[in-house]
């Protein structure tokens, strides 16, 4: 079995990523090596646990542990309090104890609210990604950022918490709908726009084998992104500089995902649209010209993703814009693409004159 491993260098908190075609069987000896010990509860949704869980759950008992499904609704719409209430209800009802830990099987919507369950049950006890959809795979299982939206703003309750391992199976991938695969390769395009220039070649070239999950492009992809994103979580855990630029193309995507009420784009959607904007803002600072944002513009449509900004009044996003998580007392820190792949963070204080940039 061919497996590559990525390291997420942080400390104490450090951990591998695994990567391969066919290894979701070996979540039950990786468990093993990483010395978690308990009950396994496996928090999953009605989508993936019936693809899915069988084959996690017989790993698990092959290895001897005991296994508890936590199957939650289905959807961004969820990822909310009372569905994080939900699995709180299922630890306890279950008895978990310290000892437990969780395992988070699906997308990014999951991956976050499992985490944040395992951040703060009993104060914390492990847990593993087994990401299921391709921007989980690229993004949402590493890195430790956990949490769920407020009807105000995305994300806005949460917590940097560290999974104990990510198994990422691109074959889980096989049964992903078309319209969520293309989401997560709104991610991709995200690293190579602003921290890897070869990268993004290598995606203009590739779109038709992506899209045609071609197993070599789509693991080639898959552990460039990952080796980005575990570079630079490795220096900036907590976004205390740095790993805000893995925010390209969110701020005004987060806005559009809170305008429309998480219900009707999806969030690689939404990154797709704000990043299209941003190289528009980032051409009106000057820190990239024309050809390099029809280069962006030009690969977020080969991949059928969308561009334009939904219909608001420019008061309804200022307002969405005031709670994302970039804004101090000195404005908002808005990431532009400088040139392809490097990135400018500029501070921005007059909104309205920012969305008038998009218009
Ligand atoms: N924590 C982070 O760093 C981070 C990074 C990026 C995105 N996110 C968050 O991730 C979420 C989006 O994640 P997502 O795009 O994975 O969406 P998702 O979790 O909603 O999954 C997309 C859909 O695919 C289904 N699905 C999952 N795996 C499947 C499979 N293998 N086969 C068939 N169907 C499958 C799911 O049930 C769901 O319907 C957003 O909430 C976003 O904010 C977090
Ligand atoms: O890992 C990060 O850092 C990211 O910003 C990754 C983003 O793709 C992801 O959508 C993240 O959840 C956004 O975080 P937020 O702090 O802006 O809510
Ligand atoms: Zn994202």
């Amino acid at each position: 079995m061919n497996v590559q491993q990525i390291k997420v260098a942080l400390g104490e908190r450090s951990y591998d990523i695994l990567l391969g075609a066919g290894i979701l069987g070996t979540v039950g000896t990786l468990c093993r090596e990483l010395g978690l010990n308990g009950t396994a509860a496996v928090v999953s949704n009605t989508t993936v646990a019936p693809l899915y869980f069988d084959a996690v759950r017989a790993a698990m008992e092959a290895a001897g542990y005991q296994v508890l499904l936590v199957s939650l609704p289905d959807g961004e719409t969820y990822k909310n309090s009372t569905t994080l209430n939900q699995i709180y209800d299922a630890l306890v009802d279950a008895s978990l104890d310290r000892g437990s830990f969780i395992l988070a099987l699906g997308g990014g919507v999951i991956g976050d609210m499992a985490g944040f369950a395992a951040a703060s049950y009993l104060r914390g006890i492990p847990f593993v990604q087994l990401p299921t959809t391709l921007l989980s795979q690229v993004d949402s299982s590493v890195g430790g950022k956990t949490g769920i939206n407020h009807p105000r703003g995305k994300n806005l309750i949460g917590a940097f918490y560290q999974p104990k391992g990510v198994l990422i199976d691109v074959k889980t991938l096989d049964t992903l709908p078309e319209r969520e695969f293309r989401a997560g390769l709104g991610e991709i395009v995200k690293y190579g726009a602003v921290l890897d220039g070869d990268f993004f070649r290598f995606l203009e070239d590739n779109v038709d084998a992506l899209l045609a999950r071609d197993k070599d492009a789509l693991i080639q992809a898959v552990a460039r992104s990952c080796s980005i994103k575990a570079k630079v979580v490795a220096v900036d855990e907590r976004e205390g500089g740095v790993r805000a630029v893995l925010n390209y193309g969110h701020t005004l995507g987060h806005a559009v995902e809170t305008l429309t009420g998480y219900a009707t784009y999806l969030h690689g959607e939404a990154v797709a649209i704000g990043m299209v904007q941003a190289a528009k803002i980032s051409q009106h600072f000057g820190y990239c010209n024309q050809t390099d944002r029809d280069r962006i513009e030009a690969l977020i449509a080969a991949l059928g993703l969308p561009a334009e900004l939904p219909a608001f009044p420019p008061e309804r996003y200022v307002e969405a814009l005031s709670h994302d998580k970039k804004v101090r007392d000195k404005g908002l820190l808005f990431i532009c693409n400088r040139g392809i792949g490097a990135y400018k963070m500029e501070r921005v204080t007059d909104l309205k004159a920012l969305l008038e940039i998009c218009a």
